[in-house]
């Protein structure tokens, strides 16, 4: 269990959503919608499989428009920047995909060298090097650097994913369903490295899931959405025990380990 909430006031937000519509035709997927992320939270947004998660993710990210509302990110509206600014601010948060998206063809070391070599035109050769060997430590995979991907195994690509993400050194980090897939002892491998993540690196974090062992281990709010918002939020137990019936068929069909 985590401990503290984020939500004083004093705390800055690093992402704040007010009143936020998207539909698409006639079907509303996000309505009046308001969530905020403070400064070195981890914020889990749990949710039926369709109701609008990874449309949250694109609409944060500026890959999906709003219809309506307020998205600001790191102080920047996001659909009010131009392109060139909308690509610098995605440097600034990091997407891990649910598929680990790595590249096949490429050994652990080419893949977590190549967002740096892409994006990092000022670092020296000596300092890839290093930045890959920093962040496998900090995935505890250093011995798999000259290894293939499909050598590895699932959670050893999520992590890998996790890293490769990480070496831009993103402010804001976005899980999306990062223990799918996953057994339950190497998914709270993952969950206690999402949590490292969020002490070493100093990340605020919004981690998407339908694992409710994971929204109790990482999360230091959940925010629940549910009929288009996000009005079900508070911790772990606040949510857990609110009583709402809307809330608990989620909490009733899942399984709490
Ligand atoms: N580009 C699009 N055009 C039309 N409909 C879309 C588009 N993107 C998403 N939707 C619809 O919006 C709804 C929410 O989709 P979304 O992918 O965000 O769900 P989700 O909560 O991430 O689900 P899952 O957990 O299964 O991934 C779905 O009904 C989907 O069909």
């Amino acid at each position: 269990m985590k401990e503290k909430p984020f939500t004083d006031e004093s705390v800055e937000k690093v992402i704040e959503i007010k009143g936020l519509n998207k539909s698409f035709g006639n079907y509303t997927v996000l309505e009046n919608a308001s969530l905020d992320l403070y400064k070195g939270e981890n914020l889990v947004v749990l949710g039926k499989s369709g109701t609008g998660k990874s449309v949250l993710i694109k609409i944060i990210i500026g890959l999906l428009k709003p219809d309506s509302g307020l998205v600001r990110v790191l102080n920047q509206v996001v659909d009010e920047i131009s392109y060139e600014e909308l690509l610098a601010l995605r440097l600034r948060v990091g997407f891990s995909f649910q598929n680990s998206a790595l590249y096949d063809s490429m050994t652990v070391r080419e893949n977590l060298e190549f967002p740096l070599v892409r994006n990092r035109k000022d670092l020296s050769k000596e300092e890839v090097k290093s930045s890959v060997e920093e962040m496998l430590d900090a995935v505890g995979l250093s011995q798999t650097i000259n290894q293939m991907p499909s050598e590895l195994s699932g959670g050893q690509r999520k992590r890998i994913g996790i890293a490769r993400t990480l070496i831009l050194r993103p402010e804001i980090m976005l899980y999306d369903e990062p223990t799918a897939g996953l057994d339950p002892i190497t998914s709270r491998e993952i969950n206690k490295l999402i949590n490292d993540v969020q002490e070493r690196y100093h990340t605020s974090a919004i981690i998407i899931t339908h694992d409710l062992t994971c929204a109790k281990e990482v999360g230091n709010r959940v925010a629940m959405l549910i009929e288009r918002n996000f009005d079900r939020k508070g911790t772990f137990e606040q949510v857990f025990n609110s009583g709402d019936k809307q809330a608990q068929p989620f909490f009733d069909y899942n399984f709490i380990q």
